[in-house]
């Protein structure tokens, strides 16, 4: 997708978690060896470049290198790779809000029937296969697979000890739940980790929880979170993130099932759990489509 005046881009965003989206449907545009560290980087810069939390390249299963290894049998099935690189240049697992604006791309780029989306696609992660769905209401869900528990572990936040729960939904979080209101804490910076627990490196969420959600027959639980992600910063929202602290609030009430609502500074996002897996539900965004000019690729 290279015309005559550079390579195609959009911008987009999921619960305002945003991304700079490279369509290669030939995986001919953005070779690894291309998009490397320092080129992400500069694509994410919000004064230099385009501005955004990570860069999705959207690219065949068979155009990824390291594909085979990470999809196994499955590699067949998914016919497209999510290729997510944060901000800083570094390969994630897996982007919850991400691989939702992923398929929302290929719908509006033209490169799969909407009656597909809507009965669900397997799309390829570094942190594996992922089925992921479009709602005739214009939103979309994604099966996020079990939370995994690491062990307790905690933040430190200017001083102050948040204890948490470490939760990997393909990549690493700890979910803080506290009764300090997160929007009075500082997360520009980041929090305190433990480095030996976390040896990757981890994401980090603070968590309220609004509502409990526990009477039987009841309303679903409520939470408001902050995080702070890992090769990014603070963001206005993470699906990965989203699903730990859901996690975490389900089962402080030692519950693994139930559906909480996740509020995030960038909206809203939904979770379910029914004690096998998860499934997170939300809005995409395309925000622009342009080109890259080669005045910038060469500067
Ligand atoms: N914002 C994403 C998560 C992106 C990856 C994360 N920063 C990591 O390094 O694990 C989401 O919506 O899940």
């Amino acid at each position: 997708m290279i015309d005559s005046a550079g390579p195609r881009v959009l911008l987009g965003h999921g619960t305002e978690n945003d991304f700079v989206v490279l369509p290669d449907p030939d995986g001919s545009v953005w070779p690894e060896q291309r998009l490397d560290a320092a080129l992400v980087r500069r694509l994410c810069d919000r004064r230099a470049g385009l501005g955004g939390d990570g860069v999705l390249r959207v690219v065949p299963s068979r155009h990824v290198p390291d594909a085979a290894a990470v999809l196994g049998e499955a590699l067949p099935q998914c016919e497209w790779f999510m290729d997510h690189r944060n901000a800083d240049g570094s390969f994630a697992e897996m982007c919850g809000n991400g691989v939702r604006l992923f398929l929302h791309v290929l719908l509006t780029e033209g490169l799969l029937d909407r009656a597909v989306a809507e009965a669900g696609v397997l799309v390829g992660t570094r942190g594996g296969p992922r089925r992921v769905g479009a709602r005739p209401d214009g939103g979309y869900w994604v099966d996020m697979g079990p939370a995994r528990v690491l062990g307790r572990s905690a933040a430190r936040i200017g001083g102050a000890e948040f204890p948490g729960l470490g939760v990997s939904m393909g990549n690493p979080h700890l979910a803080a739940l506290t009764d300090v209101p997160v929007d009075t804490l500082d997360l520009t910076v980041l929090p305190g980790v433990d480095a030996d627990f976390f040896p990757d490196g981890v994401n980090v969420e603070l968590v309220n929880v609004l509502a409990a959600g526990d009477a039987p027959g009841g309303a679903s639980a409520h939470i408001r979170l902050r995080v702070h992600e890992r090769g990014v910063g603070e963001t206005r929202s993470c699906g990965t993130g989203a699903c730990a602290a859901a996690f975490a609030a389900l089962e402080a009430g030692g519950r693994t099932a139930g559906t909480v609502t996740v509020d995030v500074p960038g909206g809203r996002l939904s979770v379910e759990f029914d004690g096998t897996t998860t499934v997170l539900a939300g809005p995409a965004v395309v925000v622009a489509t342009g080109v890259l000019t080669p005045e910038w690729l060469a500067s």
